[in-house]
Protein backbone atom coordinates (compact mmCIF):
# COMPACT_ATOMS: atom_id res chain seq x y z
CA UNK A 1 0.00 0.00 0.00
CA UNK A 2 1.22 3.44 -1.25
CA UNK A 3 0.73 6.40 1.30
CA UNK A 4 0.68 9.53 0.69
CA UNK A 5 3.52 11.92 1.61
CA UNK A 6 1.82 15.28 3.71
CA UNK A 7 1.75 17.90 1.59
CA UNK A 8 5.10 20.28 2.64
CA UNK A 9 4.23 23.45 3.49
CA UNK A 10 6.40 26.20 2.54
CA UNK A 11 6.79 28.61 5.50
CA UNK A 12 7.92 31.24 3.51
CA UNK A 13 4.66 31.59 1.84
CA UNK A 14 2.64 30.62 5.33
CA UNK A 15 4.03 34.08 6.63
CA UNK A 16 2.30 37.10 6.85
CA UNK A 17 3.26 40.12 5.11
CA UNK A 18 5.77 42.10 7.29
CA UNK A 19 4.71 43.95 10.18
CA UNK A 20 5.94 47.56 9.76
CA UNK A 21 8.35 48.94 11.98
CA UNK A 22 6.90 51.33 14.93
CA UNK A 23 8.12 55.02 14.90
CA UNK A 24 5.82 54.98 18.24
CA UNK A 25 4.99 52.46 20.94
CA UNK A 26 2.64 53.74 23.17
CA UNK A 27 2.50 51.50 26.43
CA UNK A 28 0.02 51.85 29.67
CA UNK A 29 -0.22 55.58 28.78
CA UNK A 30 -2.51 57.35 31.35
CA UNK A 31 -3.42 61.24 31.29
CA UNK A 32 -4.61 63.50 33.77
CA UNK A 33 -5.56 67.39 33.58
CA UNK A 34 -5.47 68.21 37.39
CA UNK A 35 -7.53 65.57 38.83
CA UNK A 36 -9.76 64.71 36.12
CA UNK A 37 -8.15 61.70 34.19
CA UNK A 38 -8.57 62.18 30.14
CA UNK A 39 -6.99 59.11 28.52
CA UNK A 40 -6.59 55.50 29.99
CA UNK A 41 -3.91 52.68 29.69
CA UNK A 42 -3.25 53.54 25.71
CA UNK A 43 -1.27 50.92 24.39
CA UNK A 44 -0.82 50.94 20.37
CA UNK A 45 2.16 51.21 18.12
CA UNK A 46 2.20 53.58 15.31
CA UNK A 47 3.71 52.60 12.24
CA UNK A 48 6.25 54.18 9.57
CA UNK A 49 5.20 55.41 6.48
CA UNK A 50 1.35 55.05 7.28
CA UNK A 51 -1.18 57.24 7.81
CA UNK A 52 -3.03 56.09 11.44
CA UNK A 53 -6.36 58.12 11.77
CA UNK A 54 -7.44 58.83 15.50
CA UNK A 55 -11.59 58.37 15.06
CA UNK A 56 -13.94 58.73 18.32
CA UNK A 57 -16.76 61.64 19.60
CA UNK A 58 -16.00 64.82 21.12
CA UNK A 59 -14.01 65.12 24.22
CA UNK A 60 -13.22 61.31 23.71
CA UNK A 61 -9.18 62.28 24.39
CA UNK A 62 -8.32 62.44 20.31
CA UNK A 63 -6.49 65.38 20.83
CA UNK A 64 -4.71 65.36 24.33
CA UNK A 65 -3.33 61.60 22.67
CA UNK A 66 -1.40 62.58 19.71
CA UNK A 67 0.10 66.75 21.54
CA UNK A 68 1.32 63.92 23.65
CA UNK A 69 3.14 62.34 20.99
CA UNK A 70 5.31 65.24 20.88
CA UNK A 71 4.79 66.80 24.34
CA UNK A 72 2.65 69.75 23.14
CA UNK A 73 0.38 68.35 25.90
CA UNK A 74 2.58 69.71 28.78
CA UNK A 75 2.38 73.08 27.59
CA UNK A 76 -0.90 72.80 29.87
CA UNK A 77 1.03 72.59 33.31
CA UNK A 78 -1.45 70.93 35.37
CA UNK A 79 -0.90 67.90 32.98
CA UNK A 80 0.63 64.76 34.38
CA UNK A 81 1.19 61.27 32.55
CA UNK A 82 2.29 57.75 33.46
CA UNK A 83 3.18 54.59 31.07
CA UNK A 84 5.70 55.21 28.30
CA UNK A 85 5.58 56.35 24.68
CA UNK A 86 8.85 54.79 23.06
CA UNK A 87 9.92 57.10 19.83
CA UNK A 88 12.44 55.11 17.80
CA UNK A 89 13.18 53.76 20.74
CA UNK A 90 13.64 55.69 23.31
CA UNK A 91 11.27 56.54 25.88
CA UNK A 92 9.97 60.78 25.62
CA UNK A 93 9.39 61.01 29.06
CA UNK A 94 12.40 60.12 30.33
CA UNK A 95 14.11 62.88 32.19
CA UNK A 96 16.99 64.53 30.02
CA UNK A 97 15.02 63.86 26.50
CA UNK A 98 14.83 66.54 24.59
CA UNK A 99 12.27 67.55 24.04
CA UNK A 100 13.18 70.06 21.16
CA UNK A 101 14.60 67.04 19.52
CA UNK A 102 11.18 65.64 19.64
CA UNK A 103 9.50 68.89 18.10
CA UNK A 104 12.31 68.91 15.54
CA UNK A 105 11.10 65.42 14.33
CA UNK A 106 7.40 65.28 15.14
CA UNK A 107 5.97 67.92 13.29
CA UNK A 108 2.26 69.26 14.09
CA UNK A 109 -0.33 70.77 12.17
CA UNK A 110 -3.35 72.26 13.63
CA UNK A 111 -6.91 72.73 12.56
CA UNK A 112 -6.90 76.28 11.81
CA UNK A 113 -3.98 77.07 9.24
CA UNK A 114 -1.93 79.68 11.15
CA UNK A 115 0.90 81.25 8.85
CA UNK A 116 3.05 83.99 10.78
CA UNK A 117 2.34 87.53 9.33
CA UNK A 118 5.22 86.95 6.73
CA UNK A 119 5.53 86.62 3.75
CA UNK A 120 5.52 82.93 1.67
CA UNK A 121 8.68 82.40 1.42
CA UNK A 122 10.02 83.23 5.36
CA UNK A 123 7.44 81.39 6.71
CA UNK A 124 8.60 78.44 4.79
CA UNK A 125 12.30 79.44 5.93
CA UNK A 126 11.58 79.94 9.36
CA UNK A 127 11.86 76.89 10.95
CA UNK A 128 15.27 76.22 8.69
CA UNK A 129 16.62 79.62 10.04
CA UNK A 130 16.13 78.71 13.85
CA UNK A 131 18.18 75.53 13.00
CA UNK A 132 20.97 77.67 11.72
CA UNK A 133 20.61 77.64 7.89
CA UNK A 134 21.32 81.41 6.85
CA UNK A 135 22.73 81.08 3.03
CA UNK A 136 19.66 82.73 0.88
CA UNK A 137 20.79 79.42 -1.45
CA UNK A 138 20.35 77.05 0.77
CA UNK A 139 17.26 78.41 2.18
CA UNK A 140 15.93 78.82 -1.32
CA UNK A 141 16.64 74.93 -2.01
CA UNK A 142 14.64 74.73 1.23
CA UNK A 143 11.81 76.93 0.67
CA UNK A 144 11.33 75.53 -3.22
CA UNK A 145 11.40 71.34 -1.99
CA UNK A 146 9.09 72.16 0.40
CA UNK A 147 6.61 73.94 -1.36
CA UNK A 148 6.41 71.01 -3.86
CA UNK A 149 6.01 68.64 -1.07
CA UNK A 150 2.86 70.44 -0.17
CA UNK A 151 1.63 70.58 -3.81
CA UNK A 152 2.01 74.29 -3.15
CA UNK A 153 4.61 75.45 -5.49
CA UNK A 154 2.41 76.36 -8.53
CA UNK A 155 0.39 78.35 -7.24
CA UNK A 156 2.88 80.69 -5.16
CA UNK A 157 6.12 80.13 -7.66
CA UNK A 158 5.59 83.55 -8.67
CA UNK A 159 4.73 85.90 -5.23
CA UNK A 160 6.93 84.03 -2.74
CA UNK A 161 7.72 87.23 -1.34
CA UNK A 162 3.87 88.38 -0.87
CA UNK A 163 2.12 88.16 2.79
CA UNK A 164 1.11 84.80 3.69
CA UNK A 165 -2.18 85.87 4.70
CA UNK A 166 -2.76 86.69 0.85
CA UNK A 167 -3.41 82.93 0.43
CA UNK A 168 -6.83 81.10 0.28
CA UNK A 169 -7.69 78.75 3.79
CA UNK A 170 -6.42 75.38 1.41
CA UNK A 171 -3.71 77.06 0.16
CA UNK A 172 -2.97 78.65 3.87
CA UNK A 173 -3.19 74.67 4.99
CA UNK A 174 -0.76 73.48 2.40
CA UNK A 175 1.53 76.17 3.42
CA UNK A 176 1.60 75.00 7.04
CA UNK A 177 1.98 71.65 5.86
CA UNK A 178 5.06 72.94 3.82
CA UNK A 179 6.29 74.99 6.75
CA UNK A 180 6.44 72.19 8.84
CA UNK A 181 8.16 69.83 6.11
CA UNK A 182 11.25 72.07 5.63
CA UNK A 183 12.36 71.21 9.18
CA UNK A 184 12.31 67.53 7.81
CA UNK A 185 10.19 65.32 10.23
CA UNK A 186 9.95 61.71 10.67
CA UNK A 187 6.62 62.34 11.38
CA UNK A 188 3.48 64.74 11.00
CA UNK A 189 0.98 64.84 13.55
CA UNK A 190 -2.40 66.43 12.40
CA UNK A 191 -4.87 67.56 14.11
CA UNK A 192 -8.01 67.87 12.06
CA UNK A 193 -6.71 69.93 9.37
CA UNK A 194 -9.46 70.19 6.76
CA UNK A 195 -12.25 70.66 8.93
CA UNK A 196 -11.59 74.77 8.40
CA UNK A 197 -11.79 74.23 4.63
CA UNK A 198 -14.11 74.16 1.58
CA UNK A 199 -14.76 70.32 0.06
CA UNK A 200 -12.37 71.35 -2.80
CA UNK A 201 -9.52 72.17 -0.63
CA UNK A 202 -9.66 69.43 1.57
CA UNK A 203 -9.54 66.69 -0.87
CA UNK A 204 -6.16 68.74 -2.51
CA UNK A 205 -5.14 68.11 1.38
CA UNK A 206 -6.44 64.66 1.36
CA UNK A 207 -4.55 63.75 -2.10
CA UNK A 208 -1.06 65.50 -0.35
CA UNK A 209 -1.64 63.48 2.91
CA UNK A 210 -1.95 60.44 0.75
CA UNK A 211 1.63 61.28 -1.15
CA UNK A 212 3.32 62.35 2.33
CA UNK A 213 2.95 58.85 3.62
CA UNK A 214 5.52 57.60 1.45
CA UNK A 215 8.28 60.18 3.00
CA UNK A 216 6.73 60.36 6.92
CA UNK A 217 4.57 58.47 9.02
CA UNK A 218 1.38 60.36 9.81
CA UNK A 219 -0.97 60.31 12.50
CA UNK A 220 -4.20 62.52 11.75
CA UNK A 221 -7.02 62.91 13.85
CA UNK A 222 -10.43 63.45 12.25
CA UNK A 223 -14.37 64.16 13.22
CA UNK A 224 -14.93 62.75 9.43
CA UNK A 225 -15.19 58.90 9.86
CA UNK A 226 -15.49 58.82 5.33
CA UNK A 227 -11.80 60.58 5.31
CA UNK A 228 -10.79 58.11 7.66
CA UNK A 229 -12.05 55.48 5.63
CA UNK A 230 -10.29 57.46 2.38
CA UNK A 231 -6.89 57.69 3.49
CA UNK A 232 -5.74 55.98 6.29
CA UNK A 233 -3.88 52.68 6.86
CA UNK A 234 -4.97 52.09 10.34
CA UNK A 235 -7.31 53.72 12.30
CA UNK A 236 -7.55 54.05 16.43
CA UNK A 237 -11.17 54.41 17.99
CA UNK A 238 -10.93 56.08 21.08
CA UNK A 239 -13.88 56.88 23.25
CA UNK A 240 -13.94 58.75 26.87
CA UNK A 241 -10.23 58.93 27.10
CA UNK A 242 -10.10 54.38 26.32
CA UNK A 243 -9.01 52.70 22.66
CA UNK A 244 -11.87 50.97 22.19
CA UNK A 245 -10.54 49.57 18.89
CA UNK A 246 -7.16 49.93 16.77
CA UNK A 247 -6.91 47.88 13.40
CA UNK A 248 -6.21 48.15 9.98
CA UNK A 249 -8.54 50.73 8.55
CA UNK A 250 -10.49 48.68 5.85
CA UNK A 251 -11.55 46.17 9.18
CA UNK A 252 -12.53 48.69 11.25
CA UNK A 253 -15.04 50.00 9.12
CA UNK A 254 -16.41 46.95 7.41
CA UNK A 255 -15.91 44.30 10.33
CA UNK A 256 -14.86 46.12 13.71
CA UNK A 257 -14.75 43.90 16.72
CA UNK A 258 -16.55 45.48 19.28
CA UNK A 259 -19.72 46.51 19.55
CA UNK A 260 -19.09 50.14 20.68
CA UNK A 261 -17.34 50.52 17.47
CA UNK A 262 -19.98 49.12 15.48
CA UNK A 263 -22.52 51.97 17.17
CA UNK A 264 -19.85 54.69 16.09
CA UNK A 265 -19.42 53.99 12.95
CA UNK A 266 -23.29 53.56 12.13
CA UNK A 267 -23.98 56.78 13.44
CA UNK A 268 -25.84 55.72 16.21
CA UNK A 269 -23.75 57.82 18.37
CA UNK A 270 -21.40 60.58 18.29
N1 LIG B 1 -6.44 72.27 28.67
C1 LIG B 1 -7.31 71.43 29.25
N2 LIG B 1 -7.56 71.51 30.57
C2 LIG B 1 -8.42 70.66 31.19
N3 LIG B 1 -9.08 69.68 30.54
C3 LIG B 1 -8.86 69.54 29.23
C4 LIG B 1 -7.97 70.40 28.51
N4 LIG B 1 -7.97 70.02 27.21
C5 LIG B 1 -8.82 68.97 27.12
N5 LIG B 1 -9.35 68.68 28.32
C6 LIG B 1 -10.32 67.61 28.62
O1 LIG B 1 -9.79 66.36 28.18
C7 LIG B 1 -10.81 65.57 27.58
C8 LIG B 1 -10.38 65.21 26.16
O2 LIG B 1 -10.33 66.39 25.37
P1 LIG B 1 -9.75 66.42 23.89
O3 LIG B 1 -9.72 67.84 23.43
O4 LIG B 1 -8.49 65.67 23.86
O5 LIG B 1 -10.87 65.59 23.11
P2 LIG B 1 -11.14 65.47 21.54
O6 LIG B 1 -11.56 64.08 21.31
O7 LIG B 1 -9.97 65.97 20.77
O8 LIG B 1 -12.38 66.44 21.36
P3 LIG B 1 -12.86 67.30 20.07
O9 LIG B 1 -13.20 66.30 19.02
O10 LIG B 1 -14.07 68.02 20.58
O11 LIG B 1 -11.73 68.20 19.69
C9 LIG B 1 -12.09 66.39 27.66
O12 LIG B 1 -12.81 65.97 28.77
C10 LIG B 1 -11.59 67.80 27.82
O13 LIG B 1 -12.52 68.57 28.54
Amino acid sequence: MTTLAKPVVNKQVEKKPMEKNSVFEVTNLNLWYGADQALYDITMNIAENEITAIIGPSGCGKSTFIKTLNRMVEMVPIVKTSGSIKYNEENIFDSGYSVEDLRTKVGMVFQKPNPFPKSIYDNVAYGPRIHGIKKKKDLDIIVEKSLKDAALWEEVKDRLGENAYGLSGGQQQRLCIARCLAIEPDVILMDEPTSALDPISTLKVEELVQNLREKYSIVIVTHNMQQAARISDKTAFFLNGELVEFSDTNHLFSNPDDKRTEDYITGRFG
